[in-house]
């Protein structure tokens, strides 16, 4: 069950210790990912049919599935299932929608005009992902903002099922997004395939999904060593729940769980004001936890998790900037409060009446967020990261004449001449 630690009793080095996560010491993730990249990139399709024998299990005779076949296993859902994916397909629509606010031209100096034009990354890849659990939601908040934002080419990629098909969930959301094909890949080498292209898959310029530590760490490898880029590190989920006396220990349980059930390398952190509340909440997680289908999972990301007692909210708020969550819940009736404190976090659920599931689902803001602290540098998957904000300017003959003098002024200064005469040049003719 959860450990408890007392903030005032934790050092810097103890701090700085219990932030981390995920590590891998001995880099042998980073080896059997390194090992995996260089098969595909070696044998292309044939390595990706091998690996889905040796990890997923399944003897593919063919690496994808077409629109035709897509639309034949949609069939099968329910008009209410196909209802809940239209309502957080409508949401997530209207929320990124917003996101393409157009800017205004900036007269810099008079005659001296500068802007921003957006255009979409031409080819991405989405991974999907499908190991311990397949993630339709994901399908959706990764393929709405690429349509959004008018990505010509987009690669889609998920681990093929024991069935040697995808589920009818993402076979429906692929018809609402108009995809023309899923490939059956998952893992490291679904990322290298993307990166490095193969027979079937295309490279893509783009890179975008969770996933486990393999896909989380091939993406990082394949940012420094391909042209192609990727969104973030999006690893296994993480949540960060501050709660205080005003907080309900079984809604702050449930979302420990929600979040522990993902993988028994997730992470659900409870900081609380509040010694009684931390152990009403781990009475809630001992009757929540063996009730629940996966159990042993959670049980396991429960293990490797802690709760902190802090003495104000304004203390927790330092704790939780410092360990950035993916998700943060301000599990407090003050959540107004503290909400202009918080420097560091992927996605915030305000009060205890929002349980971040309705982020993972359907509020409409994105589900693929930075973790393991990468939510000190990163922001989460939004229409953003799927276009080039190219810059523009024009310079008029006014312009040229305000500001040609100091550009000639400041390429002298650093000894580049021909910069200098390609505006004294204008200014002289
Ligand atoms: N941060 C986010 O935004 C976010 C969003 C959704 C999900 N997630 C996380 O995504 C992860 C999904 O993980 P998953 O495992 O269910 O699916 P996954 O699709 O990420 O990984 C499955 C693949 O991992 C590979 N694999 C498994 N064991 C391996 C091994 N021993 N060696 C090499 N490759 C191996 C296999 O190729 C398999 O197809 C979870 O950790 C979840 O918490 C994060
Ligand atoms: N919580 C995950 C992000 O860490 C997203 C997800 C998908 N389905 C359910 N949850
Ligand atoms: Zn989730």
């Amino acid at each position: 069950m959860l450990r408890i630690y007392n903030y005032q009793d934790l050092n810097t080095d103890d701090l700085q210790q219990l932030v981390q996560r995920n590590v891998d010491p001995a880099n042998e993730i980073r080896s059997i990912v390194e090992t995996i990249i260089e098969t595909v990139r070696e044998h292309g399709d044939n390595a990706l049919l091998d690996y889905a024998h040796k990890f997923d299990k399944v003897k593919l005779d063919k690496l994808y599935l077409d629109k035709a076949e897509l639309s034949e296993l949609a069939n099968a859902l329910q008009p209410e299932q196909k209802e809940a994916l239209k309502t957080a397909y409508n949401n997530i629509y209207k929320f990124h929608q917003a996101q393409l606010g157009k800017e205004d031209k900036i007269e810099t100096m008079p005659g001296v005009t500068c802007w921003r034009e957006l255009r979409p990354i031409e080819k991405v890849g989405l991974y999907i992902p499908g190991g311990s659990a397949v993630l339709p939601s994901t399908f959706l908040m990764l393929g709405i903002p690429a349509r959004i934002a008018g990505c010509k080419e987009i690669v889609v990629c998920s681990p093929p099922q024991k069935s040697g098909k995808v589920n009818a969930f993402i076979a429906y959301v692929a018809e609402l997004l108009d995809i023309d094909r899923i490939y059956f890949a998952g893992g490291a080498q679904a990322i290298a395939a993307m990166a490095y292209g193969t027979e079937s898959i295309a490279k893509v310029d783009k890179i975008f999904g969770p996933g486990n530590q393999f896909v989380t760490k091939a993406k990082t490898i394949i940012q420094s060593t391909t042209t192609t880029a990727i969104d973030m590190p999006a690893g296994p989920s993480e949540v960060l729940v501050i709660a205080d006396e005003t907080a309900n220990p079984i809604f702050v349980a449930a979302d420990l769980l929600a979040q522990a059930e993902h993988g028994s390398d997730s992470q659900a952190v409870l900081v609380t004001t509040s010694e009684q509340m931390a152990e009403a909440v781990i009475v809630e997680l001992n009757k929540q936890l063996p009730v629940l289908p996966r159990a042993e999972i959670a049980g396991q990301a429960i293990a490797n998790s802690y709760a902190v007692i802090v003495s104000s909210l304004n203390q927790a708020m330092q704790f939780s900037n410092l360990y950035a969550p993916e998700h943060l819940i301000l599990a407090t009736e003050s959540w107004e409060q503290i909400t202009g404190d918080i420097i560091n976090a992927g996605s915030v659920f305000l009060g205890n009446l929002t349980p971040e599931s309705v982020g993972d689902y359907a509020s409409g803001t994105n589900h693929t967020l930075p973790t393991s602290t990468y939510a000190r540098a990163y922001s989460g998957v939004s229409v953003d990261s799927f276009v080039k904000k190219i810059t523009f300017q024009h310079i008029s003959p006014q312009g040229i004449g305000n500001i040609g003098p100091t550009v000639e002024i400041l390429a002298e200064l650093e000894g580049l001449h021909a910069h200098k005469n390609a505006v004294t040049v204008r200014l002289l003719n």
